[in-house]
C-alpha cells in the first residue's frame, strides 16, 4: 500500500493564509524548495476567517512564489490550481467543508497537509475542533507553528489532543530555525572533522552565547507580538532549539527518533542558571530611535500595542546544561528587536590556555569559535604566534565563508512536511521541555521581580547590559 508520504500529490491547506507568515516566509520558502528538489506536486488551498476569493488568493500565491527560484510556468501552474475557502478554523463544520474543497481542488489521492499558520490560542481551538470531526481525511498531516501552546500545561494538553487526532509521525511542530543550514551545521561541525569535536564541551569551553539580534521592529504584528514578547516569540522556541543542537550528544544515526531523543535528553538537563530566574534573566523594550536611517517609534507607541502589557522586545536568559559535557558552563540566550546591528551567532568562548611556556606572552582576550548565519560562516578567533614579534601571541581569525544557502529555512521545513520526514521538526516532548525550562523566568517576570529596562531603537541594547 502507498503511504501518504509516497504519494505524488499534496494538498497544502494553509489556515491563516492572509497572514504575514504565509506571504513573507511560507510561499517564498515553498518556491525555493520546489525549485531545488524533486518534490510532490502541490495544490495550495488558502483559508482564513475573513472573506476572500480564489482570485485574491491566487494573487497572494503569485506574489509569494515570484522571484528567482521558480520559473514562470511553474508559478502559473501552482497559481492555476490554487483554491480558496473562507473558514473559521475553530469551527468543525467549516473545517469539514475546507477538506472537501481541498479534495476537489487537489484530487482524491492527494495527501492532505493542514498547516496552522495561526497564533497559538487559535491553533489550540482549531486543533480542538479538528478532534471533534469523525471522518478526518486519510493520511492527514498537521503542521503547527511556534509558539507551540502558551505554557507547559497547554503544550501538554495540545499534545494529548493531537495524539487523538493523528500519529506523532504525522505531526510537524514547526521551528524554522531547525531548517537553517547553520543550525544543522552545529552538529556537522563537531562530527565531520577531528578538530572541533575535541574542544566542544566544558573542559575547554568557558561560556556559550546564542544571540539573535534583529534590526526589524514590530512590523505591524502587534496582534501577535504584544503580550507574547521576545522570550516566548524567540527564546522559548528558536533559541532553545539552537541550544539543543549545539549541546546535544551526537546520535549514532541522523534519523528522527535518534535525533529527537538526543534533543530531549539535553533539554531535560537544561535549567535556569543557579535556579535563580531573577539573577539569570534580563528584559527590556525599545524606546523611539532610528534603525538603518529609519525612524522607529517607541514600542509602547506602535499601532495596536497595549503599553500596560509590559511586553519585552529584548530578552536574555542564562541557562545551565547539566550534562557531563557541559556542567558548569553558562549558556546565555539573547534575542531582541529594533537593535542597531543584526547579529545571529552561536559563540563558544574557550578557556584560557594552559601550559603556556614562560617567555611566551599570551594574547589578550579569549579564543572563540563562532558559527554565524548572516553571513553564513564559521569563524575561529585564535591566538597565534609568529605574526609580528616572536613569542608574542596575537589573535587572528580563520574564517570559512559558506556562501549563500541553496534553500531557505522555510523551504527546508516545507520539504520535510511535503515528503513526510519529521527529522527537522520538534517532537511533542521537546516542545513541553522548552516551556518547562523557562517557566521560572516567566513567573519571575509576571511577578515583576525583574525590571523592564529600556533601550533606544537602533542601539546595542540597554546601557550597562554589556
Ligand atoms: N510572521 C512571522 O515572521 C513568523 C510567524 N510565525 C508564527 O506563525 C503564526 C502566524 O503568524 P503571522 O502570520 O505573523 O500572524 P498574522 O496575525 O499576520 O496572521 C494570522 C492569520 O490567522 C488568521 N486567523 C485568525 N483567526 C482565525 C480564525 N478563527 N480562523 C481562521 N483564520 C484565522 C488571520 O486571518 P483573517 O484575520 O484574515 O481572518 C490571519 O490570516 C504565529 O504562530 C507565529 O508565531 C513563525 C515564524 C515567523
Ligand atoms: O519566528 C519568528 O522568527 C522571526 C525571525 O526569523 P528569521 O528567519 O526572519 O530570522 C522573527 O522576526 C519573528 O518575530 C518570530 O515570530
Amino acid at each position: 500500500m502507498t503511504s501518504p508520504a509516497d504519494r505524488d500529490d499534496v494538498a497544502l491547506i494553509i489556515l491563516g493564509a492572509t497572514g504575514d507568515l504565509t506571504s513573507r516566509l511560507l510561499l517564498p520558502g515553498l518556491a525555493g524548495a520546489l525549485a531545488a528538489h524533486d518534490l510532490p506536486r502541490v495544490t495550495l488551498v488558502g483559508s482564513s476567517h475573513s472573506e476572500h476569493s480564489t482570485d485574491e488568493w491566487r494573487s497572494i500565491v503569485r506574489e509569494g512564489l515570484a522571484g528567482a527560484a521558480l520559473d514562470e510556468d511553474e508559478v502559473e501552474d501552482l497559481v492555476a490550481r490554487a483554491a480558496w475557502h473562507t473558514a473559521d478554523a475553530t469551527d468543525a463544520d467549516d473545517l469539514r467543508a475546507l477538506f472537501e474543497t481541498a479534495r476537489e481542488a487537489a484530487g482524491p489521492d492527494a495527501a492532505p497537509v493542514l498547516y496552522f499558520a495561526l497564533g497559538p490560542g487559535i491553533t489550540r481551538e482549531a486543533v480542538g475542533a479538528l478532534a471533534g470531526l469523525e471522518d478526518l481525511p486519510d493520511g492527514l498531516r498537521l503542521a503547527l507553528e511556534k509558539p507551540f501552546g502558551e505554557d507547559e500545561e497547554s503544550a501538554r494538553e495540545l499534545n494529548a489532543v493531537l495524539a487523538d487526532v493523528v500519529e506523532e509521525d504525522r505531526v510537524f511542530r514547526v521551528d524554522h530555525f531547525l531548517g537553517e543550514s547553520m543550525v544543522t551545521a552545529l552538529l556537522g561541525l563537531r562530527t565531520a572533522n577531528r578538530l572541533l569535536g575535541r574542544v566542544w564541551g566544558g573542559r575547554d569551553v568557558e561560556r556559550v552565547d546564542v544571540v539573535v539580534d534583529e534590526t526589524i521592529a514590530l512590523e505591524g504584528r502587534a496582534e501577535f507580538y504584544d503580550g507574547t514578547g521576545a522570550l516566548k516569540d524567540m527564546v522559548q522556541s528558536h533559541l532553545l532549539q539552537v541550544l539543543a543542537m549545539a549541546a546535544l550528544e551526537p546520535p549514532e544515526r541522523l534519523r528522527p527518533q535518534e535525533l529527537h531523543d538526543a534533543v530531549v535528553e539535553v533539554l531535560r538537563a537544561t535549567r535556569v542558571w543557579q535556579d535563580d530566574p531573577v539573577a539569570a534573566s534580563r528584559r527590556a523594550r525599545y524606546t523611539a530611535g532610528e534603525v538603518d536611517g529609519e525612524r522607529i517609534p517607541a514600542y509602547a507607541e506602535e499601532e495596536g500595542v497595549d503599553p500596560g502589557l509590559r511586553t519585552e522586545t529584548l530578552a536574555e536568559v542564562t541557562l545551565a546544561v547539566d550534562t557531563e559535557r557541559w556542567r558548569g558552563v553558562p549558556f546565555r540566550l539573547r534575542s531582541g528587536k529594533a537593535l542597531g546591528r543584526k547579529r545571529w551567532e552561536v559563540a563558544l568562548t574557550l578557556r584560557a590556555p594552559e601550559d603556556v611556556p614562560e617567555g611566551l606572552s599570551p594574547a589578550e582576550g579569549r579564543d572563540r569559535i563562532v558559527v554565524g548565519l548572516d553571513p553564513r560562516e564559521v569563524r575561529i578567533e585564535l591566538a597565534v604566534d609568529g605574526a609580528d614579534t616572536p613569542f608574542d601571541a596575537e589573535r587572528r581569525t580563520l574564517a570559512a565563508d559558506l556562501g549563500e544557502e541553496q534553500v531557505d529555512a522555510y523551504g527546508e521545513v516545507l520539504r520535510g512536511i511535503l515528503t513526510g520526514q519529521t527529522l527537522l521538526s520538534v517532537r511533542g516532548d521537546a516542545a513541553e521541555e522548552c516551556w518547562r525550562i523557562l517557566a521560572p523566568v516567566l513567573a519571575a517576570w509576571e511577578a515583576e521581580e525583574v525590571p523592564l529596562d529600556e533601550y533606544p531603537a537602533g542601539s546595542a541594547g540597554p546601557a550597562g547590559w554589556g
